[in-house]
């Protein structure tokens, strides 16, 4: 058994771990931390949890935390992660920061795009990318994870096949992206209100974006050149979910045919990411509390661009599913222990 820790459990990413880690028969809960809900039992806190999870949440110090687990899950806010996960590498601890301040090779520009300073430039740089399909057999050596965003999961792995098989200008990449609430998180904002989101969609983080630079890092290191992207996230009137389409020009003319099978072969043999049969567009439903993430794509013939959909679940494929399918890969299991699951029906 691997002894785990969460720091942050009862966030929403961090209920999220417990909800998935409970049907993991490789792990015990060790730490599970909470300042707000310390002394009251996790199923207590989240009553869904009841007959699975029999733990407390404790206000334990980093350190209480990494004493105790031989791998740790960071699920807090931005700035929290860097002196953690550094001491974590001290003490042979792995880690797994579902936050971004890890997620970029270059510090520079997370300090640029997150307006405050990062303490440690080269445990970011050594940080792997967390993203399975992609960075694979980095992750299986990794001591420290860097889990991806919820916007950029879904476009990395959207756009990844025709960007690596050369088939659309970078330049010309642009991406209209919807999410859920619960992408916020569990903090009480004005912003996350009913009476604010029901009824209403909106965009934010216009031409600036914070996801912006970490789909860039990505998409140019598959491109293999500088990728800059116009990025627009959407507050969608639903807790969980993203829906990404994207659309590109072509390089050079191509068949939907021809393109989906860039895409099967692409993904051959994940168990995460499918390519929904000609005509069925992805829906969010599909992959609530899954850990799949959804796409399709056809060629618009008139304008010579290319559109691709793809869906996951913020929580799931987008945060702690992702953390827990790259922690099966750190720790040596099949990769979809506890998480083969599909998302709703009806
Ligand atoms: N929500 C999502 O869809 C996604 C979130 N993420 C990232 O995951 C991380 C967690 O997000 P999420 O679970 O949504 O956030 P939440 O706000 O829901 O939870 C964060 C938890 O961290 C604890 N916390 C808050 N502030 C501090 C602090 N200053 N010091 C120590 N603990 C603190 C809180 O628990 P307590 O006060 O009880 O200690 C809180 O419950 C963030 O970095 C986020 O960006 C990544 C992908 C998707
Ligand atoms: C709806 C909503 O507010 N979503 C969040 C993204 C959540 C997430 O994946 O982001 P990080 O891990 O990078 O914080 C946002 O737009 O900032």
């Amino acid at each position: 058994m691997v002894k785990v820790g969460i720091i942050g459990a009862t966030g929403y990413t961090g209920a999220e771990l417990v909800r998935i880690l409970s049907r993991h028969p490789e792990i015990e809960l060790v730490a599970l931390t909470s300042r707000h809900y310390a002394g009251e039992e996790m199923a207590d806190v989240y009553p869904a949890l009841t007959g699975y999870v029999a733990s407390p949440c404790e206000d334990l110090t980093p350190e209480d935390v990494l004493e105790r687990a031989e791998v740790v899950f960071i699920a807090l806010p931005h700035g929290h992660a860097v002196k953690v996960a550094g001491r974590a590498v001290e003490m042979g601890v792995k880690v797994i920061d579902l936050g971004a301040d890890l997620r970029f090779r270059d510090a520079a520009v997370y300090e640029e795009w997150y307006k405050v300073s990062h303490a440690d430039h080269e445990l970011a740089a050594n940080a792997v990318y967390g993203l399975p399909e992609i960075h694979r057999e980095a992750i299986r050596k990794a001591r420290v994870v860097a889990n991806p965003g919820c916007y950029p999961t879904s476009v990395i792995l959207g756009l990844a096949p025709l960007l690596k098989a050369g088939y659309i200008d970078p330049a010309t990449i642009i991406i209209d992206a919807k999410s859920g609430v619960s992408g916020a998180g569990r903090e009480a904002r004005v912003t996350s209100l009913f009476v604010e989101c029901n009824e209403n969609i909106n965009p934010y983080g216009v031409a600036g974006h914070r996801h912006t630079p970490e789909i860039e890092q990505e998409l140019s290191l598959l491109a293999g050149r500088e990728v800059k992207v116009t990025f627009t996230p959407h507050l969608l009137p639903i807790s969980r979910g993203i829906l990404s389409t994207m659309y590109a020009a072509l390089v050079r003319p191509a068949t939907e045919g021809e393109l989906r099978q860039v895409y099967r072969d692409f993904y051959a043999g994940e168990p995460f990411v499918h390519l929904l049969p000609r005509g069925t567009w992805p829906h969010t439903r599909w992959v609530y509390g899954s850990n799949n993430c959804h796409i399709n794509l056809t060629v618009d013939g008139r304008t010579g661009r290319v559109v691709v959909a793809s869906a996951i679940d913020n929580l799931t494929k987008g945060a702690s599913g992702q953390a827990v399918q790259n922690f099966n890969l750190m720790c040596g299991f099949a990769e979809s222990t506890a998480l083969a699951a599909p998302g709703l029906c009806p």
